[in-house]
């Protein structure tokens, strides 16, 4: 015997269950590893035996499902074709696995399992070696005619084939060279034959039928390449080899196998794919392209890597909605009640979206600029986004831009990129299906740069109107018509968007809501909208104003209603768990019944005062509203996390109360001075920007030369206040960063307060910028500063006279709570920060007796 005769293998050998194919001697197969068992046998032989011995593993066909593969060894085959292993390659990618390249020895069949775990070992025979003798009685003749039967046909099938392709040489080589013996096994591994025909051909020990069984196969392919030959032109030698060895079915009718109906079934897609592709409505540019890839699609085989590749990118040029849009509604009185409707308050927000699709209603397109909302957290500007998506009828879809640091997440990535995909916008596209949807650009202040590149530049192109009808994503690479999409991003800040960006946009501020718009948001929608959330109804739940009141003052301090929000929340789910008892106690047949209806009447008596913690609360019918009063938000929400401590904290002279603006919001910022003595320096803390330290020594120069003025002195008694003495002065909440110069006239105020040993009054706050004339200039933000006293309690707020414009977009009940004082210079400022005024003292002259 050929192959086998010549190999002694081991008695025990480990065995490989495969499902991939049929591994017959004389031929390699490459198969891959990934089962526990399997993965631990290449592990523990192959990759750590040191002998060639340890090489010969037996490979066992596995017949059992593979999806139901699982920790029991499934029945074996009986018959197996010992191997060398040649080859272990392992990747980690997508999950942990080898490939391994295995050459067919011999046949064994299995005597006796030794052992099934961590990989099954078996006592085993070699067959071929074997057959070898048994069938030294066959007659000579019978077994001369069969193999030269088979030689005959043998050496017609492979000269049909192409002899110019060096495999085809080399097996008519093989043909001439190799014992007849082992021809049946390397012929039925290179010809067409499904594994159920190797597998029987596996199991034909005796050679005579193994060549009984071959010669049928041997002839169905030399029939199948006889009908090819006919039906092809001559020109079409190119593809020879891969259609001679894998004869195209459909022509020849051979009978098919699974394997064949998964390669038609995958030419039918290419079909189908082909088909969409014509009758898609993408552009010129698009459509040659995709027909231009799926012609090399065609060709491809489908084990490369790029066949995938190029086949997602076509589903995807299909997918795009190139020219499907959806009708706008534009109708301004109904967009006016769905923004009415949606939002409370935001009137200049609401002004200014109105205006803006009036104007697209009378021209009749939506180009223009784009809209920015900037404005704090939880004011609404994404929701207004998908208010406006739904008066235009429009698909809405939200790209957070928050973070992103990569061009590409804008882009996308060039095709020959490992792991390529379009950008966001794109990916977008092919979700909402239509090309004229409504995107809300979210956080556009928060987009980063790295060494990716900038994706604020990227955005340039896609949100220029003049440019953004071919924009070309790098993973599509033809240019998609963006002219039809309206955009609309939002931010908290200005300050930190390319100018570039900011140029091409229309910002529209939306500043914090007063504690009265927050109060009727809670109740027209935060409220409802959490009920039906947690399924509550009303008649469950009651939540009066001056809850919602002590919810905004005692347990969030922001400028939008989002912590609001998630506070109902909490409220709504402690509620949900009580009424939920309530139901079951009720439905539960142990309850007392005696004494249960005074229990009732009592409750109800006293139900506003019990808090919802009180176990009495529980016995109550459910008809029954529970009331979250001040004791039940204490039980819910733990205690108050805010309190009014301006007044503790303005106990002592060298303490003021400064308005800031942040873009999470306007916020009250107390700034705090001492003296001791030294070397005249001054100090300052609190991770202050350089504007706000420059303030510091100007409100220190001003103070300085106005010191006798004032009458202010420092610790000896000098008018030189840096004399022997250093100031520290302090910005709280030193992990902040603050920046920008309106903390001058509190600085002032501060100081003056430190040197004269007076009190600054507790309910004063103030802004401006000061001069070293001791002049007061406008400042920005006033809105949101003024809103932020207002919620801190304060009542009288010093600010610019030249911001006085501003206070017109204040709200009149807001405006009604406090006093303004327009202040045009220093002096004023501190006449209304201090009680009974901070007034130049007549100077006392000491009089010199002359007599
Ligand atoms: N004026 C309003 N009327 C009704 N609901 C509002 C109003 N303002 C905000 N909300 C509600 O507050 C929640 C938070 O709003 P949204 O997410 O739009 O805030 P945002 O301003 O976009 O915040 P961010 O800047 O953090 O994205 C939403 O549930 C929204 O419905």
């Amino acid at each position: 015997m050929a192959a086998g005769s010549a190999i002694q293998i081991p008695s025990r050998l480990p065995l490989l269950l495969t499902h991939e194919g049929v591994l017959l001697p004389g031929s390699t197969m490459r198969t891959s590893v990934d089962s526990p068992r399997n993965m631990q046998l290449v592990r523990s032989r192959l990759l750590k035996g040191t002998s060639l011995r340890s090489t010969i593993i037996g490979v066992i066909p596995n017949t059992s499902d593979p999806t139901s593969d699982c920790d029991d060894l499934p029945s074996l085959h009986r018959i197996g074709t010992a191997a060398l292993a040649v080859q272990v390659v392992g990747s980690n990618w997508p999950k942990p696995h080898y490939t391994l390249l295995v050459t067919g020895l011999c046949r064994f069949q299995i005597l006796q399992l030794l052992k099934e775990k961590p990989y099954p070992v078996a006592e085993v025979e070699q067959l071929d070696r074997l057959e070898q003798f048994t069938n030294q009685h066959k007659s000579e003749e019978e077994l001369g005619e069969l193999s030269e039967q088979f030689y005959k046909y043998a050496v017609q099938l492979v000269e049909m084939l192409d002899m110019s392709v060096p495999a085809v040489a080399k097996l008519r080589r093989l043909l001439d060279n190799l014992p007849r013996e082992a021809l049946p096994d390397i012929l039925t591994s290179i010809i067409r034959t499904s594994n159920q025909e190797k597998l029987q051909i596996l199991d034909a020990v005796r050679l005579e039928e193994r060549f009984k069984m071959t010669i049928p196969l041997l002839v169905r392919q030399i029939e199948g390449l006889k009908l090819l030959q006919k039906t092809r032109k001559p020109k079409q030698d190119d593809d020879k080899r891969v259609v001679a060895i894998r004869p195209n079915r459909r022509s020849n009718h051979i009978p098919s196998t699974t394997e064949d109906e998964e390669e038609e079934e995958d030419h039918d897609d290419v079909v189908m794919l082909e088909k969409k592709i014509r009758t898609s409505s993408m552009s010129e540019q698009a459509l040659k392209v995709c027909l231009k890839e799926i012609k090399r699609l065609k060709k491809m085989p489908q084990s490369m890597p790029e066949y995938a590749l190029t086949r997602n990118y076509l589903e995807l040029m299909v997918e795009l909605p190139w020219s499907k849009s959806t009708k706008d509604r534009l109708e301004i009185r109904a967009a006016r009640i769905v923004l009415d409707n949606d939002h409370y308050a935001m009137e200049k927000l609401k002004k200014r979206v109105l205006e803006y699709l009036a104007v697209r209603q009378l021209k009749n397109n939506l180009k223009g600029p784009i809209l920015c909302f900037v404005g704090p957290p939880g004011v609404g500007k994404t929701s207004v986004g998908r208010s406006i998506a739904k008066t235009l009828g429009r698909e809405f879809h939200r790209i957070a831009l928050g973070g992103v640091c990569d061009q590409s997440d804008i882009r996308g990535h060039r095709r020959t990129y490992v792991g390529s995909m379009p950008g966001r916008i794109i990916n977008g596209l092919k979700t909402v299906g239509v090309n004229n949807p409504v995107f809300l650009l979210d956080e556009v202040d928060k987009l980063a740069k790295s060494l990716q590149g900038d994706p604020a530049a990227a955005l340039l192109e896609v949100l220029d109107p003049e440019q953004n009808h071919s924009f070309t994503d790098h993973y599509l690479n033809v240019a998609f018509d963006l002219s039809q999409v309206l955009f609309i991003a939002t931010a908290n800040t200005t300050a930190t968007i390319p100018p570039a960006l900011l140029d091409r946009m229309e910002v529209i501020q939306v500043p914090g809501y007063t504690q009265e718009e927050k109060i009727e948001i809670a109740h027209r929608h935060l409220i409802p909208k959490q009920l039906e959330q947690h399924g509550l109804t009303p008649q469950q739940i009651q939540i009066p104003q001056v809850t919602t009141l002590d919810i905004i003052t005692r347990y969030t301090r922001e400028a939008g209603v989002r912590s609001l929000d998630r506070k109902l929340g909490a409220i709504c789910r402690a509620v949900a768990v009580k009424v939920a008892e309530g139901q079951h106690k009720e439905t539960k047949p142990d309850r007392a019944e005696v004494g249960e209806e005074d229990c009732k009447e009592h409750v109800t008596e006293d139900a506003k005062s019990e808090s919802i913690s009180d176990t009495a609360d529980l016995a109550l019918p459910p008809e029954m509203p529970i009331l979250i009063d001040f004791h039940a938000l204490k039980d819910i929400l733990g205690p108050p996390m805010y309190e009014m401590e301006v007044s503790e904290r303005l106990n002592q002279p060298g303490v003021a109360i400064g308005l800031a603006w942040t873009p999470l919001g306007g916020e009250i910022m107390f700034v705090e001075a001492s003296r001791m003595d030294g070397e005249g320096q001054l100090t300052l803390t609190g991770q202050l920007g350089d504007v706000m330290k420059e303030s510091a020594h100007l409100a220190i120069s001003w103070l300085r030369s106005n010191a006798k003025r004032y009458q202010l002195t420092n610790a000896s008694g000098s008018f030189d206040l840096l004399d022997n003495t250093d100031i520290h002065l302090h910005f709280p909440a030193g992990a902040v960063t603050k920046d920008g110069p309106s903390a001058g006239v509190t600085i002032v105020t501060c100081l003056a307060s430190l040197f004269s040993g007076r009190l600054v009054c507790s309910d004063v706050a103030m802004t401006g910028e000061i001069t070293l004339r001791g002049l007061v200039l406008p400042v920005g933000g006033i809105k949101d500063k003024v809103l932020a006293a207002h919620r801190a309690g304060l009542k009288r707020i010093i600010i610019p006279q030249r911001n006085e414009k501003d206070l017109e977009e204040i709200a009149v009940n807001v405006r009604q709570d406090l006093t303004f004082v327009m202040a045009s210079c220093l002096d004023e400022v501190l006449n209304a920060a201090f009680d009974g005024g901070f007034a130049v003292k007549p100077r006392v002259e000491r009089l010199n007796s002359k007599l």
